[in-house]
């Protein structure tokens, strides 16, 4: 039994916001204990402190299997756990990909063993993520996956393509594109415009990315079918996004904490730290995906926690791969960017990092429902951290918000009832 008391409740799908108490049984939120339960239970003091539907991220790199120098499941998941979040998805960009059956299951066989919070597989669109030929969709969803994705690839070919939409369609699956036209991207290290220019690095410009996000929003329309734009990073993008919304198409799209933060400007010491697909763009672009998840174009953040080594990372810019970490500054960068800077209130944010994350991939999760799993997350919007990638709990440092001072600290992170990190340090097994 567990009983938060005092918290600032805020759960957004129930339209809760207020100072309360919360209680669980058996892992399950419950409405009320009774006298011998409560003197039984677990007390957490939540006084001054946010209680929220624990954080959902549906766009994660776990790296395992393969890649495990550079995370796996068991690091990932902790880095989650830290970072207020209960439940992910990751990616299959893996090595092998998630293209078959099998490798799906070792990797649900891995969560099952390893993970500290819950996480959900997707799987490839296309076989070896080459955009040549079908994966075997209908397969992986036996397997346990809740979206198909090529992610770090696009499926170039708008037949291959066309036809992956329609089969992920009939299993109920929603497709997730990391939208990049790689004719126009090739040996692209960062932004196309004035920044690439000045520093002589290869551009890739919006353009690139608008095209094939202009591409899945006819496919979208076309078949009824569910598309998902992933780490939208341009102005034009968000704009196609929202007007096809406006025409009732079922297109989705998430912001990344690192897009709504940083611009291009930032590569201006050629710190391959800043380095990530797509690339940071202009403040024009900044403000026009911070747009976008105020006015509801892009109803999610995500991470897109991308892990590698310093190894890897520090390397000439031209050289050093794609991706930074993101789970465990999230939630502070986010709280800056939006509720910090008066844009929008916490409601609203956690709205966007919990259930309207879990709806666009039918997860259950995001809420405090009563019956819901009591995936909870304490945060404490107000105190101040730097940011120390050393005492972070993934494998890996590549985090451009190193050295800042932002505010909003993870208390608790409590999964079906249990603590898993209290603030100082993992507590699952
Ligand atoms: N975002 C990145 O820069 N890198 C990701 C791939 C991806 O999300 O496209 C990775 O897997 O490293
Ligand atoms: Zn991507
Ligand atoms: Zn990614």
């Amino acid at each position: 039994m567990l009983w938060i008391k005092n918290g600032r409740v805020i759960d957004p799908a129930n339209k809760r916001d207020g100072t309360g108490d919360l209680y669980a049984r058996d892992g399950v939120i419950v409405d009320s204990l009774s006298e011998s339960e409560l003197k039984a239970a677990e007390v957490i003091d939540a006084q001054g402190a946010v209680v929220c539907p624990g954080l959902v991220d549906i766009h994660v790199h776990l790296r395992e299997p393969g890649q495990t120098h550079k995370e796996d499941i068991a690091s990932g998941t902790r880095a989650a756990a830290a970072g207020g979040f209960t439940t992910i998805v990751c990616m299959p960009n893996t090595s092998p990909v998630g293209d078959n059956p099998g490798t799906i299951r070792r990797i649900n066989d891995s969560i099952t063993r390893n993970a500290i919070v819950n996480v959900y597989p997707t799987g490839c669109l296309t076989v070896e993520m080459k955009g040549e030929q079908l994966a075997p969709i209908g397969s992986l969803k036996n397997e346990g996956i809740v979206a198909v994705t090529d992610d770090g690839l696009c499926v170039q070919n708008n037949e291959i393509m066309r036809r992956a939409v329609e089969y992920a369609r009939m299993f109920d699956l929603p497709v997730m594109d990391h939208c990049q036209d790689a004719s126009m991207t090739q040996g692209a290290v960062m932004n196309e415009g004035y920044w690439s220019l000045k520093l002589g690095l290869k551009g890739w410009p919006s353009a690139a990315e608008d095209l094939i996000i202009a591409r899945n929003v006819v496919f979208s329309r076309q078949f009824d079918a569910h598309i998902h734009m992933q780490h939208v990073s341009s102005a034009y993008g968000v704009d196609i996004i929202r007007r096809a919304k406006k025409r009732g198409i079922r297109v989705s799209g998430e912001a990344t904490p690192h897009h709504m933060y940083f611009t291009d400007e930032c590569c201006k010491d050629y710190d391959p730290v800043f380095k990530m697909n797509p690339p940071l763009r202009t403040e024009e672009d900044r403000q026009a995906v911070i747009e976008g998840v105020l006015d509801g174009t892009l109803e999610v953040i995500a991470t897109d926690h991308a892990p590698h080594t310093a190894d890897e990372k520090d390397n000439e810019f031209d050289i050093a791969p794609f991706g930074i970490i993101g789970l465990e500054t999230a939630l502070a960068a986010s709280l800056e960017v939006l509720v910090h800077s008066g844009r929008c209130d916490l409601s609203f944010l956690i709205a966007r990092m919990t259930h309207m994350a879990a709806e666009i991939l039918n997860l259950p999760a995001g809420t405090l429902s009563t019956g819901a799993k009591a995936d909870i997350t304490l945060f404490d919007p107000d105190a101040e951290i730097v940011v120390d990638p050393d005492q972070f709990h993934g494998k890996s440092t590549n985090c451009p918000w190193n050295g800042k001072r932002l505010k909003g600290k993870v208390l608790r992170t409590i999964v079906a009832g249990k603590t898993v990190w209290d603030g100082n340090q993992i507590t699952a097994q």
